[in-house]
């Protein structure tokens, strides 16, 4: 097996490093490469329409509520077609779990052998103020046999079982970031060429960090130990820094050391992100660079899911900050 931690060349494509590394990959036949090459190509095709989203009025909202009551953006509805279609189309998934479904998409007939939970547009109420959006992605083994209709075993799986998981930001650039467990890397999007290169290779989240990112609009209703840990952060006058996309936060705080929550509030009690197609593959890629995620106190990767669109508080980022978050939540009893 070649290593993947060997500087690769400049000018490394996506496609080049799939195929070097497809060994990497703990169950290789080839068809985990063409998901993600799946699901690279969905990204070019939102990235395209994102970056038109002004001209050809394609922002805004669209007058209708996805399942958890939130207003649909037209651009929300348009990634979800694209990135479904780029999944049943491709062959290799049987089942997709999206944010704006409500029941887990069976692909009729799949021989697909996995199962993919996706948030095809996250961050989508910053798309009328150009501002950073993302698509965050979790892939699963399938665990019915081929041919059987899709089980609850299949799409209810925790996070320690994903295969590979990754995000798209459309930001100043447009990036790709996946894992498959060897490691994170990070492939810059060149709309000219059509290629994403290797621009980021190997990446570590610092141990430490001074940014802390939590949207403090909700602090009265904070439990005690996310109200003294918040206090310690600007004891220590870490930087406030949010934008209100997931993504984009928790890419900055990946490059940069910090660390994001959103904690359970009043109007969330089991906070607002989403375990299933937000929280876990944060996790997983947090923890391959490094990093950690947690409720507060337990290991989001560890936590057993129970509905599709489960909620979980979601504390993630730099090993030392996370931990440091949690001695709060063993100190303080609510
Ligand atoms: O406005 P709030 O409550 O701070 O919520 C912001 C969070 O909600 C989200 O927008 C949820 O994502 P969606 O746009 O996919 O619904 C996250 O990206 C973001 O971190
Ligand atoms: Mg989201
Ligand atoms: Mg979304």
């Amino acid at each position: 097996m070649e290593d993947s931690r060997i500087a690769l060349p400049i000018g490394t494509t996506l496609d080049r490093f799939i195929k070097r590394n497809q060994d990497d990959f703990q169950y290789a036949t080839g068809e985990l490469s063409q998901l993600l090459r799946d699901i690279a190509l969905a990204g070019k095709v939102v990235n395209r329409e994102m970056n038109k989203a002004g001209l050809i009025n394609i922002a805004g909202a669209i007058g209708t509520m996805n399942v958890q009551g939130e207003e649909q953006q037209k651009l929300d509805v348009l990634a979800n077609i694209r990135f479904i279609r780029a999944l049943t189309k491709g062959g290799e998934v049987c089942a997709i779990i999206s944010e704006e479904d409500e029941k887990v998409i069976d692909v009729d007939h799949s021989k697909g052998k996995y199962v993919v939970a996706i948030d095809p547009l996250d961050g989508s109420s910053n798309i009328d103020v150009n501002v950073s959006v993302g698509t965050i992605f979790s892939v699963y083994r399938r665990i019915s046999p081929i041919g059987s209709p899709i089980q609850k075993e299949d799409y209810l799986q925790k996070g320690t079982e994903q295969v590979a998981a990754g995000y798209l930001l459309y930001g100043s650039s447009t990036m790709l970031v996946y894992t498959t467990g060897a490691g994170v890397n990070g492939f810059t999007y060149e709309p000219s060429l059509g290629e994403y290169f290797l621009s980021h290779q190997n990446m570590t989240i610092p141990k430490d960090g001074k940014i802390y990112s939590i949207n403090e609009g909700s602090l009265f209703s904070f439990s005690e130990p996310v109200k003294r840990y918040l206090e310690y952060c600007r004891e220590e006058t870490y930087s406030g820094r949010y934008i209100g996309s997931l993504v984009a936060d928790f890419h900055r705080n990946m490059l940069k050391g910090g660390i994001y929550i959103y904690p359970s509030t009043a109007k969330n009690p089991n906070g607002k992100l989403r375990l299933l197609y937000e929280c876990n593959a944060l996790a997983f890629i947090v923890e391959q660079a490094g990093g950690k995620a947690t409720d507060g106190i337990n290991r989001i990767l560890d936590v057993k899911p129970t509905s599709l669109h489960q909620r979980v508080p979601f504390f993630v980022g730099s090993k030392n900050m996370v931990e440091k978050a949690k001695v709060f939540h063993e100190m303080i009893h609510n």
